[in-house]
C-alpha cells in the first residue's frame, strides 16, 4: 500500500517546546542546547501578574473545548512520555474522514 503523506504543523509560543517534540520523536533525542528556530524575534515585554506558572492539565483540556480540538493530551519531550502517542493522535485525525461535511483542510489537536 502506498504511503499517505500528510502535513503537520506544530504551533506554540516561542521556547515552549516545538522543536524538542518533534527532534524526540523524529530522532528519538532531546537537544541539548536551546536554539531558537526564528532568527529575529521582536518581543515587546509586558507583565501582567509578575509570575509565569506552568498551564494545568484541567486548563489545558478547557482551552482544547474551547478551540474546538479534537484532542488533549500531555506529553514531555524530554522524558518521551507520551511523545508518540502525541502523534498517533495526529496521525489518526489526518485521516480521519468527515461524512457529510466539506472537507476541512486543518484539524487542531
Ligand atoms: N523539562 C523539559 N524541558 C523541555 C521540554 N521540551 C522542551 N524543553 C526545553 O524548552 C526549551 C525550548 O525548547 P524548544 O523545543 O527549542 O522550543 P521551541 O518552541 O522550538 O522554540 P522556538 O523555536 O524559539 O519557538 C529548551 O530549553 C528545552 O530544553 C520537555 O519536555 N521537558
Amino acid at each position: 500500500m502506498a504511503a499517505i503523506r500528510k502535513k503537520l504543523v506544530i504551533v506554540g509560543d516561542g521556547a515552549c517546546g516545538k522543536t524538542c517534540l518533534l527532534t524526540a520523536f523524529s530522532k528519538d533525542q532531546f537537544p541539548k542546547v536551546y536554539v531558537s528556530t526564528v532568527f529575529k524575534n521582536y518581543v515587546a515585554g509586558i507583565e501582567v501578574d509578575g509570575t509565569q506558572k506552568p498551564i494545568r492539565p484541567d486548563q489545558g483540556r478547557d482551552m482544547a473545548n474551547t478551540i474546538g480540538a479534537l484532542g488533549y493530551m500531555e506529553c514531555s519531550a524530554k522524558t518521551k512520555d507520551g511523545v508518540r502517542e502525541v502523534f498517533e493522535m495526529a496521525t489518526r485525525a489526518a485521516l480521519q474522514t468527515r461524512r457529510g461535511k466539506e472537507k476541512s483542510g486543518c484539524f487542531i489537536l
